[in-house]
């Protein structure tokens, strides 16, 4: 087991930045989720880690070795590095032994030794006894374990795992999401861990690297993601943050300052220091939205969308001073609201959005 450290990177094709100036320093032991939307670079940062690719700036250490520079490059085989993708292809003419052991077979590694490392990751994956059963008699979510044992089979130092529960379904996915965190739990072993996915971060990662355009924007917590984002794409991205313009009248010395979001005053949590401003932005979520009556402080609008989704529904609401902005919140059952209703939201609390740097 093995820390991650990428230092700096920044990975071209041809003129294209894949990935600009990233840095990111995994522990020893952690499980780092890299999440972000499409084309935002999680896969090339993984293809980078792995071997497959070389930086074009920056460097990539791997328990405190260079693995990866822009004149040097240590190649996948020998990084000892696990990777579980997506399609996790097992070899349908050998059981499930055989699958995993095929490496260590490769490798001339003595028959006794083998199975006896083949069990022990078998154990890792809780699949004890599965050794003989051919991958055609196994559930998708025991395939992907077994896929996890094949390459925990090698010992690696770091694992990456690659959308790993992308095509699996619903169910499967709450199901192997506790799998990966007892097994995390079990091996300590050092993980990355790339998806789409926010909900399924949020449930494994001790911190998640959130990217956008081949940047890093913010490397914290779940909560701290969800409760502090640094920048306005993390705040709708995580949980569905509802992103709107206030303006901050005054900051106090606790950690909140005094701001007027659509008329409405409210008091937002904020960075010590942050000061008054116009034209800034706002995190709010819609638990914290309640709706008041037409003489307490607060915003008009019209509710523009019920969707009923059973027990609840989510209602979408568009405040009269802006055109371009939707708040949504639940309400549960009996769902009295109606599409053209009008009302008065306010919000109890939120986040200020930290005044963005220029690039
Ligand atoms: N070999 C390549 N040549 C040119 N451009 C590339 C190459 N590989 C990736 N890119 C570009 O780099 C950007 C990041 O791609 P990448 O596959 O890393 O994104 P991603 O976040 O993994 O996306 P997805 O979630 O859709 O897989 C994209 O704009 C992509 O088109």
């Amino acid at each position: 087991m093995a820390g991650l450290t990428i230092d700096n990177v920044t990975k071209k094709f041809q003129s294209f930045a894949a990935l600009k100036n990233v840095s990111i320093d995994v522990r020893e032991g952690e499980f780092l989720a890299v999440l972000g939307p499409s084309g935002c670079g999680k896969t090339t940062l993984l293809r980078i880690i792995a071997g497959f690719e070389q930086v074009s700036q920056g460097e990539v250490r791997i328990g405190g070795k260079v693995v990866s520079s822009s004149n040097f490059n240590v190649s996948p085989e020998k990084r000892r590095i696990g990777i579980v993708f997506q399609n996790y292809a097992l070899w349908p003419h050998m059981n499930v032994a055989e699958n995993i052991g095929y490496s260590l077979k490769v490798a001339k590694v003595p028959n006794a030794e083998r199975e006896q490392r083949v069990a022990e990751a078998l154990k890792l994956v809780d699949m004890e006894g599965y050794g003989e059963r051919a991958p055609a008699n196994l559930s998708g979510g025991q395939r992907q374990r077994v896929a996890l044992a094949r390459c925990l089979v090698a010992t690696p130092e770091l694992v990456l795992f690659d959308e790993p529960l992308a095509n699996l379904d619903v169910h499967l996915r709450a199901s192997m999401e506790d799998e990966f965190a007892d097994f995390h739990k079990r091996s300590g072993t050092t993980v990355v861990y790339i998806t789409h996915d926010q909900s399924e971060a949020m449930a494994l990662a001790d911190r998640i690297a959130v990217m956008d355009h081949g940047q890093l924007v913010q490397l914290d917590t779940p909560h701290k993601l969800y409760h502090e984002p640094a920048t306005p794409m993390v705040a709708s991205f995580i949980s569905q943050g509802i992103v709107l313009p206030v303006d901050v009248l005054a900051a106090g010395t606790d950690g909140t300052c005094a701001a007027n979001l659509f008329g409405q005053p409210l008091s937002l949590r904020c960075r010590p220091g942050d000061g008054p401003r116009a034209g800034a932005l706002a995190c709010c979520r819609s638990e914290a939205v309640k709706i008041v009556n037409t003489d307490a402080p607060g915003f008009d609008g019209t509710i523009t969308r019920v969707v009923y989704q059973g027990g609840l529904a989510r209602i979408e609401f568009r405040p009269d001073a802006t055109s371009d902005r939707i708040v949504h919140f639940v309400q549960p059952d009996p769902v009295t609201l109606e599409v053209g209703q009008t009302a008065r939201l306010a919000f109890e609390g939120g986040w200020l959005i930290p005044a963005q740097e220029p690039n």
